[in-house]
């Protein structure tokens, strides 16, 4: 379904502000996404991963320098392309919760999104009201601005919003931050559901812990390359079967595998140092 290439992602800075230079966000990432199936991309905060999701999107900014490819069922993926797909066939559940439209009340917002993917007015209102049902929005979030709604809240219609239209490829930005464990796995299971669907799922998240039960691959990302791309399955024991010695560390440095935590170094964020 998706095929990334070599991808690599230079934006621009500017250290003293008579000076441009380029940093490299994304440095010859691969990886693929198979229709039916739910793919994991893990790694702490800064790893390049919403960058990721932007670049699949061709949501970046007009002055980044990209090289490498991505396609999209075998065929490649161009900003022409991407813009016809966007929001139809490939639906992004962003990290921001800027996202939403501040102007338009939730249930609208959601129909709209279903409207975009194909779907009448009519259709497209009842599915709104049926996905916001799905998340646990009742009929007054569905009458709500945004500004009204609570953090979890607003991601869960950004999720709604992704749910509700007819895209095959869903990537979802750590669509998870800020809910209680309840909401948290609803949300979990129904990207899980998506992928049984035929969907190709990509979770973005920093935390392994909530891709490890849901996902069939998983590929973890530090400083904007990929370390390694691996069945879930692997993610047993001592993590024998895992290539890099940095997903192993990852793996083993879970509470649940606390025996062998004294070996892995942490910064303040809780990162691997
Ligand atoms: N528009 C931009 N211009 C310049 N640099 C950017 C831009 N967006 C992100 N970056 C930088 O690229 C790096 C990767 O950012 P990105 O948002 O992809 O990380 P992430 O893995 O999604 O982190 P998090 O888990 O915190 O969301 C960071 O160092 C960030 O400062
Ligand atoms: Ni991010």
């Amino acid at each position: 379904m998706l095929r990334i290439e070599q991808l690599t992602l230079e934006l621009p800075y500017s250290p003293r502000w008579w000076q441009r230079r380029f940093a490299t966000h994304l440095d010859q990432l691969s990886f693929s996404a198979a229709a039916g199936s739910l793919h994991a991309v893990v790694g702490a905060s800064g790893a390049g991963k919403s960058l990721l999701a932007h670049t699949i999107m061709g949501l970046l900014p007009a002055d980044a320098r990209l090289s490498g490819q991505c396609f999209y069922q075998e065929t490649l993926l161009d900003a022409k392309r991407q813009r016809h797909l966007r929001g139809r066939h490939m639906a992004l559940i962003p990290q921001s919760l800027n996202a939403l439209d501040p102007l338009v009340r939730t249930q609208r917002q959601v129909s709209w999104a279903a409207n975009r993917s194909g779907l009448t007015h009519k259709a497209a209102w009842q599915a709104a009201g049926q996905a916001l049902n799905h998340y646990q929005l009742n009929d007054r979030a569905g009458r709500a601005y945004p500004h009204e709604l609570s953090g979890g809240m607003a991601r869960r219609v950004l999720a709604a919003m992704a749910h509700v239209g007819q895209a095959s490829l869903i990537i979802a930005d750590e669509p998870t931050v800020g809910l209680d464990p309840v909401q948290r796995d609803r949300v979990l299971s129904a990207l899980r559901s998506l992928a049984h669907q035929g969907k190709a799922v990509i979770l973005i998240t920093h935390d392994l812990r909530h891709a490890l039960p849901i996902a069939d691959h998983v590929t973890i990302m530090h400083q904007g390359r990929s370390v390694e791309t691996a069945p879930a399955s692997a993610f047993t024991g001592l993590g024998e079967t895992l290539k890099s010695a940095y997903a192993q560390a990852l793996w083993q440095a879970l509470p649940d595998n606390a025996f062998s935590a004294p070996q892995i170094m942490h910064n303040k964020e809780g990162n691997i140092a």
